[in-house]
């Protein structure tokens, strides 16, 4: 993947600037945290990032973005739609093809909802959802992943089994996250956001907690 270059990038809404100018370089087998309290601007930069590289990644959104009445099979094939024939697309949605299923289950059954794979997502927890969308992304295998607190709704050992998850299939990352533990474990670098502005930007081996508690 090439580096991604963000120059002065602003967004306001109703008039109001709430983001930038921010410049940001991503280099490619970065793993950037974006931390900061809530209101800070980190969905917002996610979403304008997601806007200059749509074409090459994949997207775990906060609000996740899945369609209910679908099955979580579903739900993560369509990581891949734009990837495959129409024909094939429609198969797949009357009668899930063997070589999908055998892709996706072994992935839902790494992230505990392998029992769900043919359940409607409307039906899951908000824990089991969150893990649909996650899979739905390691799945689309796009050259870079955005994710928006991909962990908050899981508990202790299921948002490690999701993080080292996304850390094996993407080299690349710019993920939004609350838990400062998560972020100094998973990310090498860290993007503290204050105020719209970007107010700490270092290597994670460089930082501890308390360099990104004042954020908060
Ligand atoms: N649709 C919207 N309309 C108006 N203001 C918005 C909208 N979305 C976000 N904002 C404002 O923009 C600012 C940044 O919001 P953003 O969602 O990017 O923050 P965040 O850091 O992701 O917060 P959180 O951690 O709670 O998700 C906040 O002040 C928020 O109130």
């Amino acid at each position: 993947m090439d580096a991604v270059h963000l120059r002065n990038l602003t967004a306001a809404y109703g008039g109001q600037q709430v983001l930038g100018p921010i410049s940001l370089d991503i280099r490619p087998g970065e793993h950037i945290a974006l931390v900061g309290r809530s209101g800070a601007g980190k969905s917002t930069l996610l979403n304008l990032l997601y806007e200059q590289v749509r074409d090459r990644a994949a997207l775990v959104p906060q609000e996740q973005g899945l369609v209910q009445s679908l099955s979580v099979f579903h739900n993560v094939y369509m990581g891949r739609l734009s990837a495959n024939p129409r024909w094939y697309n429609i198969l797949n949605l009357v009668w899930p093809r063997r070589r999908e299923l055998e892709e996706i289950s072994p992935l839902l059954e790494r992230l505990g909802i392998v029992d769900k794979l043919r359940k409607p997502v409307e039906a899951l927890s908000g824990g089991q959802k969150q893990r649909t969308a996650v899979a739905r992304a390691l799945y689309q295998k796009a050259a870079i992943l955005l994710a928006d607190e991909p962990v908050s709704a899981l508990d202790g050992p299921l948002a490690h089994v999701v993080m080292g998850l996304i850390s094996e299939a993407y080299a690349t990352s710019v993920i939004a996250l609350h838990d400062i533990d998560l972020a100094l474990r998973y990310c090498d670098r860290i993007v503290g956001i204050r105020d719209g502005q970007i107010a700490l930007d270092d290597a994670t081996r460089r930082l501890s907690p308390a360099d990104i508690l004042p954020l908060y």
